[in-house]
């Protein structure tokens, strides 16, 4: 029996480990103010103490954060980072930043001056987050958080800042999607704290204008980009019946993850690497934050953490950058594949699907390299015959359960995956060739500008100009890959039906 797409070349996502690439580290001289950062080897880079950082830093510590093995530096490209200041192993437990300068949504609300509303209307918690966020941003030097408020930047180049003409940009990808949730849920969030918002306006609660629609948008494209995810903060000991209960609660009748989200000052100028399987994440036994390494770094390195596993679309949508494809073991793009509407056993398979956790319709991610074996599994159920739920639940089984294709249904289900790769390429607006002209285009102009920056010749376009250019830069790269990946994934499953085929013809 042949079993379809598990060959070494072509394995399960999980099994794209091979890409990781690690970095050489070699030790670096720190000088005063300034540190050394080694990138890609020996190439040496001198990323500069940022003061602000620094300010910080200092204020915080006044406010009980240890003493710390890392200094806020300013990274080409990236804004602000933590780089070492000393010699950090792997596995070591850096940060250790205690619950009283966690921003929780509990915390956010109790320090909100919309306290007395938010508990007999409580919102969601990035909604609690945005509120507090919008208020300290207008609050100026005389609030609390000013020190952490005023080092955060302007822009982060999240989706939510995007102008509809960009958004379109992304027309025939599975990104459009993404982009429609995130600014809808957006858009919801604003809707739904109106009235509370109305009462706030009627009390004359909180600064003026603070709560203003720009304000919020703002607020929720921050939090887009610097929330986290604690999955141990807020459980209890696991024997203890109180943190049972709070720990049903929070994993949420609508399957929300465990933990909590918060900002974390200090922390949140981590910047994102995808070699990066470092996570920060609530310890119990410090009673803090705590960012736990995956590598050993030198003084003057930058530490970097995960944001998770994302593709460059994912991270352009959320963050604002997307690093190079050849970078990012994580990148690919999303296929759909749908039971056929006329399909008299649609029902039946539906339910064989939710089974195993997937719906009528369902999206999977495509790598390079990889791609999930429930892909064509998915496909076979599709294809397949079924005369009963009974029947249909008996094969999802074997696909799903036991990780089988039946004979017979290997060939159409290859074929309707090559089929929905060959459409989802279609669905782009203009062609693969035209899109890399356009990008190579692009890469000749920001190459240039960098060469003319570089000798400190003063750069032609507008800010407004250039973010929109860059922005078009990151889409088509973004783009680009998408369907160099759904081409290759086609490639692969039609030299998987070519095998069949010579094998069923001899
Ligand atoms: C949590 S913040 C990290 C700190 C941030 N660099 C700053 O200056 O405040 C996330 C933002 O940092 C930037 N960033 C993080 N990792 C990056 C990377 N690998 N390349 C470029 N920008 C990055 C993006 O602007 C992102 O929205």
């Amino acid at each position: 029996m042949t079993v379809i797409v598990r060959s070494p070349a072509w394995a399960p996502c999980h099994g794209c480990g091979a890409f990781r690439r690690r970095r050489r580290c070699q030790p670096s001289r720190t000088s005063a103010g300034l540190l050394d950062l080694f990138r890609g080897g020996s190439e040496a880079q001198t990323l500069p103490e940022e003061p602000q950082g620094t300010a910080l830093l200092r204020w915080l510590e006044g406010r009980g954060l240890p003493p710390q093995k890392l200094a806020a530096v300013a990274v080409p490209g990236a804004g602000r980072g933590l780089a070492a200041t000393q010699p950090i192993s792997k596995g070591e437990a850096l940060l250790r930043i205690p619950q009283q300068l966690v921003i929780t949504p509990a915390a956010a609300a109790q320090q909100s001056s919309l306290a007395p509303l938010l508990e007999s209307t409580p919102l969601p918690a990035w909604s609690v987050l945005a509120l507090w966020l919008a208020e300290a941003r207008a609050a100026g030097p005389a609030g609390e958080w000013w020190p952490y408020i005023q080092l955060l930047p302007d822009h982060t180049g999240s989706v939510l800042e995007w102008s509809e003409d960009e958004v379109g940009w992304l027309a025939g990808s599975q990104l459009a999607e993404a982009a429609a949730e995130i600014r809808g849920a957006a858009a919801a969030s604003w809707q739904e704290m109106q009235p509370l918002l109305a009462q706030a306006a009627a009390a004359g609660l909180g600064p003026p204008g603070a709560f203003s629609r720009e304000a919020l948008q703002s607020a929720f494209s921050m939090l887009l980009s610097r929330l986290v995810r604690l999955p141990s903060l807020g459980l209890g000991p696991p024997s203890a019946a109180a943190g049972q209960a709070r720990q049903a609660q929070q994993a949420g009748a609508a399957g929300e993850p465990p933990g909590t989200e918060a900002l974390l000052p200090w922390a949140d100028l981590l910047n994102h690497s995808p070699a990066s399987t470092a996570f920060l994440d609530w310890d119990p036994a410090e009673a803090a934050v705590v960012l736990r390494t995956d590598r050993r770094y030198w003084p003057g390195e930058e530490v970097h953490i995960s944001y998770g596993q994302k593709t460059g679309g994912e991270l352009l949508l959320s963050y604002g950058f997307t690093p190079k494809p050849a970078d990012n073991p994580h990148d690919g793009c999303k296929l759909r594949l749908a039971l056929r509407p006329g399909d008299p056993a649609a029902p039946a398979k539906a339910a064989a699907l939710a089974a195993f956790g997937m719906g009528p319709s369902q999206l999977f991610p495509l790598r390079m390299a990889a791609a999930p074996f429930e892909l064509v599994h998915y496909a076979a159920l599709a294809a397949a015959e079924v005369g009963s739920e009974q029947e249909a639940g008996q094969l999802a089984q074997r696909l799903f359960g036991a990780g089988d294709i039946p004979p017979t249904l290997q060939q159409p289900a290859l074929e309707a995956v090559v089929a929905a790769c060959q459409a989802a390429m279609k669905a782009y607006p203009s062609s693969l060739e035209a899109d890399r002209a356009e990008l190579a285009k692009l890469e000749a102009a920001d190459a240039a500008e960098a060469a003319a920056a570089a000798g400190q010749r003063q750069s032609g376009g507008s800010d407004a100009g250039q973010q929109r250019r860059q922005r078009r830069h990151q889409v088509l790269q973004v783009l680009v890959y998408e369907r160099q990946v759904l081409a290759r994934t086609a490639f692969v499953l039609q030299q998987e039906l070519k095998d069949l085929r010579r094998m069923a013809g001899r």
